[in-house]
């Protein structure tokens, strides 16, 4: 008997970022330009402090610029809303991010939607939201758009599946549930207040599960062979005391009875960085009417 496939996608990512560079080198080779990112790190969280030195780094990789700035935790909603005044109105900056968590005295909100649409790269701006929902050519949120390239990478037609998005945040669960129907699945949502969430979960032909609980979705939710998508990156202790990466899904269990599965971690997470340089030349697109081929 054969086991599940396990979806690689830090191998998908790699050739999401190949694309990019090749695209990033045309761009470069036609027109004498190439895509700026600007990141913005408020604070020392970790974990933060790793994906942002990873953005710049791939940015770097496939040939834009990287601008970082880098605040102190200090820094007030005033100063970080004037920053991003002076990025949206910088010719050079084609896309701009705003890490987050941001501290706790900022309005995160306030500050997303301060983005210039055209250059919300991470897709969460309501202009970008609204578009994304009416099927108009939109800056869509790189781990969503990530779950679907992996999906694709074992189904390429998810055209009439039964897809169940487990989790309803404004970053994950809702662009995942507008990219599905726009693949024209049969998308519900599932939340914590889903009477019967196993039974929901068991009919689905895809299962995305970014509900940010450790292990949520059991293995006996799973309708054997489905594609389960993995969003959750929660880190827990270990039996020997150490800590470990876990999903939302629970790997052990669900790998047994799925079709295709993303491990935590090399599953959806590796995509979400390949994504933002996608959209990064998507922005400059967008913004310049310079492309690749035209
Ligand atoms: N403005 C944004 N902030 C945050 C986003 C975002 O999309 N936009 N997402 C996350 C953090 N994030 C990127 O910013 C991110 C998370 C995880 C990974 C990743 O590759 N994870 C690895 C495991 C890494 C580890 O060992 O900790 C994996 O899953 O294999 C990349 C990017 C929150 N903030």
């Amino acid at each position: 008997m054969t086991g599940p496939r396990i979806i690689d996608g830090k191998a998908v990512a790699a050739e999401v970022r190949a694309e990019m560079a090749k695209k990033v080198a045309a761009i470069k080779s036609k027109h004498g330009q190439v895509p700026g990112l600007a990141v913005v790190l408020v604070g020392e969280d970790p974990a933060s402090k790793v994906y942002v030195r990873n953005k710049g780094a791939q940015t770097v990789e496939v040939g834009m610029n990287s601008i970082e700035h880098k605040l102190s935790a200090e820094t007030s909603q005033d100063e970080l809303l004037a920053l991003v005044d002076t990025l949206n109105k910088d010719p050079q900056v084609n896309g701009i991010l705003v890490q987050l968590p941001l501290p706790k005295h900022i309005d995160a909100e306030l500050v997303l939607n301060t983005i210039d649409p055209i250059k919300d790269v991470d897709g969460f701006h309501p202009v970008n939201v609204g578009r994304l929902w009416i099927g108009e050519r939109a800056l869509v949120p790189c781990t969503p758009t990530g779950s679907v390239i992996l999906a694709k990478s074992v189904a390429p037609n998810l055209s009439g599946m039964d897809a169940v998005v487990v989790g309803r945040s404004n970053i994950v669960g809702k662009p995942m549930a507008a990219l599905l129907l726009r693949e024209n699945c049969t998308v519900t949502i599932a939340h914590s207040r889903t009477r019967d969430i196993e039974n929901v979960v068991k009919k689905a032909d895809l299962v995305v599960a970014a509900v940010g609980i450790p292990e949520f979705v059991r293995g006996d939710w799973i309708k054997p062979g489905a594609i389960v998508i993995d969003v959750g990156i929660n880190r827990i202790e270990g039996p020997d005391g150490k800590g470990r990466l876990v999903g939302d899904v629970n790997f052990a269990e669900a790998s047994k009875v799925a079709g295709a599965i993303t491990p935590v971690p090399g599953g959806v997470g590796p995509m979400t960085i390949a994504c933002l340089l996608k959209n990064t030349v998507e922005a400059f697109e967008m913004q310049t009417g310079l492309s690749a081929d035209a």
